[in-house]
């Protein structure tokens, strides 16, 4: 059953999930996962380990496993997912069935700054690029998932995104619960 209290971000990597997600979850008081975390410690191996040694068949199984179990419980929380995510075996339709999907919609200039800021190599999908390199495979990747991450119910753009903005457009759907 949809419930509102089960706010799931969804978006490229860098948009900000972990980092907005946290910031929600303290305003609401609901538990914060991070999908990449819950899955490590499943695994008991990072993912940049998963995919070196399973591939990326295998992670994305267990993706969809992980979040599975965690939108069948009946607490409140907020979920930041992987970027892949909701791409892969029907995970979107899994999550708007249960809670409320957020798109974190990022301009793309504004994720590189942020990837090429951070420490690379513990992104997989991008070790080992250069810059012009990262900037293509962006491109792409958000050309190939948009159509997933549009399906989010909530759709937020714009490179500063706050808790405050997404909790405006979230209140309603908590107070039209039957
Ligand atoms: N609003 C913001 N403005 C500027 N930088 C930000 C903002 N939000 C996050 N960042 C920075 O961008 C980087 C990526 O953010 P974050 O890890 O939250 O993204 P993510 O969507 O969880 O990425 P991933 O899909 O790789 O887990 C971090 O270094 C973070 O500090
Ligand atoms: O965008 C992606 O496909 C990924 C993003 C990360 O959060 C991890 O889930 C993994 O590295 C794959
Ligand atoms: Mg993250």
């Amino acid at each position: 059953m949809m419930d509102p209290r089960k706010i799931v971000l969804v978006g490229m990597p860098g948009s900000g999930k972990s980092t907005l997600g946290r910031a929600l979850a303290d305003k609401l008081r609901f538990s914060f996962y991070d999908l990449d975390d819950l899955i490590e410690e499943k695994e008991g191996k990072n993912i940049a380990r998963i995919f070196a040694e399973k591939g990326e068949g295998y992670f994305r199984k267990l993706e969809s496993a992980v979040l599975e179990e965690r939108l069948s419980g009946t607490e409140a929380f907020v979920l930041a997912t992987g970027g892949g995510a909701p791409c892969y075996h029907e995970n979107m339709q899994r999550i708007n069935r249960e809670g409320v999907s957020v798109f974190l919609d990022v301009p793309l200039n504004h994720i590189l700054e942020r990837l090429t800021g951070t420490q690379l190599a513990i992104r997989p999908l991008f070790s080992g690029m250069d810059t012009s390199e990262i900037i293509l495979k962006l491109k792409n990747m958000y050309v190939e998932r948009c159509p997933f991450y549009e399906m989010a119910k909530i759709k937020l753009r714009g490179e500063d995104i706050s808790p405050e903005l997404l909790i405006s457009y979230w209140m309603p759907l908590l107070k039209s619960k039957p």
